[in-house]
């Protein structure tokens, strides 16, 4: 339990100094491209990828995720995503390196490329925590807990983070596709509408929480939507470049 606290610290830290500098742009997307070899480009590994597989499977044990990422994802994505449903354990770690560790584990069962993703909501006045392991504050605390943890902080302060991982079959080589949603922690407000936990989230700019948004509206500017985009980006650039490199 020591360490688990050790840890906790270590890792609310390094979330805090990440979302320090990104707060300074409200619409910053970071793009983290993992384990290549030097000797490698990017593009090659999506190339391999597209000529043994037209299937991606995205694992994910809750269904809400999935729904909203098929949403977000539409038509004309190159790849077909298919779904299991597999409750893959809560690991610890930076955000990056909890959906890196979900992705690892995920290719080891299914054994066919995979994507999977982890969500973080991270409070500034408590160094980024719960993070990663906000799904466990909410079943213990709920999202009246989650409001109340901020009692007595004047910075209400909080960024939403998705991170999106793939494995095509070189689990040295995932990659992270990382979204994120600035706003505030309010009083939780809005019902399970959209089915999720109520998160008690305002993105900056809106005057309301996701749980009371149309799956559209909050489909704009969720952090989920921010990590989709630059995986689609990753994907159609990099299919794209090769095809045009390939006609000169
Ligand atoms: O199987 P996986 O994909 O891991 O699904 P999960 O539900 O365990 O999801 P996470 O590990 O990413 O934990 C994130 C927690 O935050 C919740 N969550 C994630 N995105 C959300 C969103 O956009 N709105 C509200 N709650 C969200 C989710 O229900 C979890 O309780
Ligand atoms: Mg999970």
């Amino acid at each position: 339990m020591k360490n688990l606290f050790k840890l906790l610290a270590f890792s609310s830290r390094k979330v805090k100094a990440q979302t320090a500098v990104r707060r300074s742009d409200q619409r910053s997307i970071s793009t983290t491209f993992t384990s290549l070899r030097k000797d490698q480009p990017e593009e090659d590994v999506v190339l391999e990828m597209s000529q043994q597989h037209s299937e991606i499977v995205f694992v994910t044990g809750n269904k809400y995720k999935l729904r909203e990422f098929t949403q977000i994802l539409g038509e004309g994505f190159p790849y077909k995503i298919t779904h299991q449903g597999i409750d893959l354990p809560e690991y610890q770690g930076e955000p990056d390196e909890v959906s890196r560790l979900k992705c690892k584990l995920a290719y080891e069962i299914i054994k066919r490329p995979v994507i999977v993703e982890d969500t973080c909501l991270c409070f500034n006045a408590l160094g980024g925590l719960p993070g990663p392991y906000v799904k466990h504050f909410l079943e213990k605390v709920g999202p009246d807990g989650l409001f109340k943890m901020l009692h007595g902080f004047d910075d209400h302060s909080a960024v939403a983070i998705a991170s999106i991982a793939y494995c095509n079959g070189n689990v040295d080589k995932i990659k992270i596709f990382q979204g994120m949603t600035f706003g505030t922690i309010v009083n939780p407000r809005g019902g399970q509408r959209l089915g999720w936990n109520v998160w008690p989230f305002i993105p900056d700019g809106c005057d309301k929480t996701f749980a009371e948004m149309s799956p559209d509206a909050k489909n704009e500017i969720s952090h989920r939507k921010r990590a989709v985009e630059v995986m689609r980006k990753y994907f159609l650039e990099s299919i794209g470049h090769k095809s045009l490199s390939g006609a000169c």
